[in-house]
């Protein structure tokens, strides 16, 4: 985590973009102006839409890379948001990551990856890359992220390969303990023999996934998600995860705010960063400013200036907030 925390004190701001691209996110004038692009590059038109979505998608990043890369640390792309378009989507989800560390961001890849032991371990290909074929060669990362998150559901046998891998290629994974979504509650707060509730046992076994892994600033390798919209057990566990970083999703268009994640932070005002996807690259739709007469490249720097606003306002917000 060591990485992270250098990169989130540069800036002076605990705050990740989400890359969340959906149809609706991105201005149809962007998406229409690669029609003719992708027409003369695809095999069949049944793979149009797919194709000139996803080379929308691209172009809509790296417009948003280019507007907040000076102001924040990481972005945090979704990978179903690209899985979604198939083949063609991955392409886009591989060059988004690759573009954004050439830029200098961590990359936190949200796959929320889990399951037995063996699969678990070609997951993790995702943090070591593909082997190399000989000792002179370096492993191939064809994925470029620097994290990953994982699911916990399977337990330790589905998480070690993630640790090891990690550890191998110096990067970092982030485990679901107290997820945002309306739903979370009804296994994460059932109430086990021991009088722990079952996030509370989850976030026992990542501060203990991660003990062999403390870095400089100490926090591990082994992080968690804990969801913006649950401010009073984001509280509680940070004291019950003191060498835990925290992933904060939830801030804004999930109704978090930097006062709910306050308590998330460590004393030095560590221990955190937070995640806000459509808040940020969806700022162009609420900035009064958008009109269907605007040309695609218009209508991108609109995207560009609505997102670097809306991630400074975020910053600011957290700023105030945490390191009061
Ligand atoms: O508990 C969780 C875990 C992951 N997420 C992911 O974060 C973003 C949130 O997007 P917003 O648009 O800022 O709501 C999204 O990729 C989720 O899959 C989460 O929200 N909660």
């Amino acid at each position: 985590m060591d990485r992270l925390i250098e990169a989130i004190n540069n800036v002076q701001n605990p705050s990740v973009v989400g890359l969340d691209p959906t149809e609706a996110l991105v201005p149809p004038q962007v998406v229409a102006s690669f029609a003719d692009e992708v027409r003369d590059s695809v095999d069949s038109l049944d793979e149009l839409p797919a194709a000139q979505l996803a080379v929308a998608y691209f172009e809509f990043n790296r417009t948003i890379i280019d507007a907040v890369a000076d102001i924040v640390p990481a972005v945090k792309p979704q990978i179903a948001m690209y899985e979604a378009l198939g083949p063609a989507g991955v392409d886009v989800y591989t060059m988004t990551c690759e573009y954004a560390a050439q830029q200098g961001l961590y990359v936190l890849g949200d796959v929320k990856r889990g399951d037995i032991g063996s699969t678990a371990a070609a997951y993790a290909h995702h943090l070591n890359g593909v082997a190399a074929a000989s000792e002179d060669d370096n492993a191939f990362d064809p994925w470029h992220e620097d994290a990953v998150t994982v699911n916990p559901y399977l337990g330790t046998d589905g998480i070690t390969p993630f640790v090891e891998a990690a550890t191998e290629a110096d990067k970092d994974i982030f485990v679901l303990v107290r997820t945002s979504n309306p739903s979370s509650s009804e296994l994460q707060m059932l109430d086990l023999a021991d009088g722990k509730k079952v996030y509370e046992h989850v976030a026992d076994l990542v501060e203990g996934w991660g003990a062999e892994t403390i870095g400089e600033h100490g926090y591990s390798r082994v992080g968690a998600v804990v969801g913006a919209t649950h401010p009073e057990e984001g509280r509680a566990l940070r004291a019950r995860m003191p060498h835990t970083f925290f992933l904060v999703p939830g801030y804004g268009a999930q109704g978090g705010t930097a006062q709910d994640v306050a308590g998330m932070f460590d004393a030095d005002g560590s221990g955190a960063l937070v995640n806000s996807s459509r808040g940020i690259i969806g700022a162009w739709k609420k900035s009064g400013k958008y009109s269907e007469s605007l040309s695609a490249d218009e209508a991108l720097d609109l995207v560009a200036e609505s997102a670097r606003q809306a991630a400074l306002d975020m910053r600011d917000a957290l700023r105030i907030a945490v390191y009061r």
